[in-house]
């Protein structure tokens, strides 16, 4: 399926003028990073930080400097060993999204979904509620938006016979974007919250739950992320190099 083909065509977001930019001070970087060959953009850790907000910046960055060659075959080594994985193989219902700023790719893997006859969701987000989503069936004729960070996602408005929401709980798989991880299976989103929110209730012992699978490239792992109260507990993590099993949770 084409992803791109029916999007409108990108508008360019308003530069900051010169003169501000040299009058701003630029804030001290926690993590400077010069440039990393190819080798060690996908081995370096960073260091542990609370400095969420600067990390984020840093492991965006870092993921953005991947050459196309290289996010191919991350994104390739990615949908291999998830198509290895039990709860994919059983899903009926899974969710993934469309890769901005350097996320590692997953939509590769929709035409083995579709094969096997499972449903693809992407998320949107969800109107008049705070940073929560919704989960919006994916189909050849889904009409697309761009939403307020300028991802792509379904839109709402078209008819009601080809929107078909479901409801997180009702997901048997979703493939979650991280900027960052953990061995420990600690991560970082974008920051708004969408993600722990929409599942804060995946934290219940008991009902239906989805397998919250973090993806992301190899070279976004840090050595250590501290783990926020309302963090969601992902059940593995893949990047196109290991997939991890977090062993414990809130340590
Ligand atoms: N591909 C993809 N789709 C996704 C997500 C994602 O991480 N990746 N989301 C995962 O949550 C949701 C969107 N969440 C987002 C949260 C913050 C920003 C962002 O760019 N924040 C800016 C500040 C924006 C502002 O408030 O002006 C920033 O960090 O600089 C983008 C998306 C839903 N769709
Ligand atoms: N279940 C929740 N209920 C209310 N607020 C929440 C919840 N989960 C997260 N938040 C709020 O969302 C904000 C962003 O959280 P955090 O920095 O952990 O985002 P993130 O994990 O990087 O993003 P995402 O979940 O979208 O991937 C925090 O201010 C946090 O308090």
């Amino acid at each position: 399926m084409s992803v791109r083909s029916a999007l409108p065509a990108r508008q360019s977001r308003p530069r900051r003028s010169r003169s501000l930019a040299l009058r701003t001070p630029r804030p001290q970087r926690r993590f400077p990073l010069p440039p990393l060959s190819a080798r060690e953009r996908s081995s370096t850790p960073l260091p542990a930080s609370d400095d969420r907000r600067a990390l984020r910046r840093d492991l965006r960055r870092r993921r953005r400097t991947l050459s196309q060659h290289d996010q191919r075959r991350a994104s390739m080594a990615l949908i291999r060993r998830l198509m290895r994985l039990a709860p994919l193989r059983r899903a009926r219902h899974v969710a993934l999204y469309l890769p901005e700023n350097g996320e590692i790719d997953p939509t590769p893997l929709v035409a083995w979904l579709h094969r096997r006859g499972k449903q693809v969701y992407l998320p949107v987000l969800r109107p008049l509620v705070e940073n929560r989503l919704w989960f919006v069936h994916w189909r050849f004729d889904t009409r697309m938006v761009l939403n307020r960070f300028r991802i792509t996602e379904p839109d709402l408005r078209q008819s009601g016979d080809r929107i078909r929401r479901i409801a997180p709980w009702a997901l048997d798989v979703v493939l979650m974007p991280l900027v960052g991880f953990d061995a420990q299976g600690h991560r970082l989103g974008m920051g708004g919250g969408f993600y722990d929110r929409t599942f804060a209730f995946a934290s219940r012992p008991d009902g239906p739950r989805p397998a919250l699978i973090g993806v992301a490239h190899h070279c976004q792992q840090v050595e250590r992320l501290p783990h926020q109260p309302w963090d969601v507990n992902l059940d593995l993590i893949v990047s196109d190099r290991q997939t991890l099993t977090p062993a414990t949770h809130n340590a």
